[in-house]
């Protein structure tokens, strides 16, 4: 990537401190009792805890989560040989508007270059998305994977650990549906034909890290994501209690799960997707996969209406999932001179929830003619 490019260089109040703070980590959760318990979770300390750390931090990590670190590490492995190539072998699978899957080393978050490169795959190729973001086109299109000639063993790699992926996070909605006080299987049905992709992220070593950001700052906009982060660190997560970035230092063979803005909606608030970002590093590159749970592209998400009562009414308006994701997959891809889509574009004002009766009106309206 060379020098700085100013296209790099985040505003002044976005720049990392680089010390680093002594502070409590985000909580960590053994999955052993769930993985061994067969399909009913009968683990309520369990639950309460994952119940907890959403509240909470909206982040946390997972041992004894019954993935084989073998999956894990041949994925690393072949992702760093793939990285490792000269840029015009990688360009040949580069993603575009039309080609929204495959490598991509100029994506921008907030309008401000990232100081990274990635690979992105689909777990379910094709993948059925909306064709276009307007919201009257009904048209739908697929999104097809670019797998690159090298190396070889790449796209296993990444279906065999995408497959334990999708199991980790069917558990963890299960967890996630009981400590709502929701029955287990309430998300299911919405992941039936999921928009799931997984990513392999490269941060090169930069030379300016108090300038530049490997990730900016962000929410991820899906339901959960599962994130493998190697030994170097660098993930920050925005503290609830006082907006302190706190780093997550790695832990061996953990995963990093945070609840998206899906959730957030879902939950009518009461779990958050929290803002995070990547700091780098001068010296040490760094590598991480996450995979991004998604719905299926049709699915209007709105607060579980078990979720809501006439003192707590919900605070979104129902949206499409599939329009949201191509608006912001497209839009990532340069810089603009405006945000891009967030869900808080949904939220009801504050005007309009404390009038709540009409609130229930309009919901119930709304309801009907989605
Ligand atoms: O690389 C990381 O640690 C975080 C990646 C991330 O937040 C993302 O890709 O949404
Ligand atoms: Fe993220």
């Amino acid at each position: 990537m060379g020098e700085v490019d100013p296209a790099f260089i985040q505003d002044l109040e976005h720049r990392p401190k680089l010390a680093t703070i002594e502070a409590e980590e985000i909580p960590l959760i053994d999955l052993n009792s769930v993985l061994n318990s067969g399909d009913a979770v009968s683990d309520t300390t369990l639950v309460s805890d994952i119940g907890e750390a959403c509240e909470r931090w909206g982040f946390f990590q997972v041992i004894n989560h019954g993935v084989p670190l073998e999956k894990r590490e041949r994925l690393e492995k072949a992702a760093r040989v793939f990285f490792n190539q000269p840029l015009e072998e990688k360009v040949k699978i580069r993603k575009d508007e039309a080609k929204i899957l495959g490598y991509y080393d100029s994506e921008h978050t907030k309008n401000v270059r990232d100081w990274r490169e990635v690979f992105d795959f689909s777990v379910h190729s094709p993948t059925i998305v909306p064709a276009s973001t307007r919201p009257a086109d009904k048209q739908v299109a697929e999104w097809h994977n670019q797998w690159p000639e090298f190396p070889p063993q790449l796209r296993e790699a990444c279906e065999e650990f995408a497959g334990e992926m999708e199991k980790l996070c069917f558990k963890l909605m299960e967890l996630i549906a009981l400590s709502l006080g929701l029955p287990q299987d309430s998300f299911n049905g919405f992941f039936k034909d999921q928009t799931t992709y997984g990513r392999l992220n490269h941060y090169p070593p930069c030379p300016a890290p108090e300038l530049a950001l490997g990730l900016g700052r962000h929410k991820d906009s899906g339901a959960l994501t599962i994130l493998a982060q190697d030994d170097v660190g660098g993930l920050e997560v925005k503290r609830k209690s006082d907006g302190e970035w706190i780093l997550v230092n790695p832990t061996p063979n953990a995963f990093i799960v945070n609840v998206g803005d899906v959730i957030q909606v879902w939950s009518n608030e009461r779990y958050e997707s929290v803002e995070h970002r990547v700091i780098v590093n001068s010296e040490k590159e760094r590598f991480s996969i996450p995979f991004f749970f998604h719905p299926a592209h049709y699915t209007m998400v709105k607060p579980f209406e078990e979720l809501t009562s006439e003192e707590n009414p919900p605070k979104y308006r129902p949206y499409n999932w599939g329009k949201f994701l191509v608006t912001r997959k497209g839009s990532n891809l340069k810089k603009l001179d405006v945000e891009n889509i967030q869900i808080y574009q949904f939220r009801f004002s504050e005007s309009e929830l404390a009038n709540s009766l009409e609130r229930w009106y309009l919901w119930h309206r709304q309801d009907a003619v989605s």
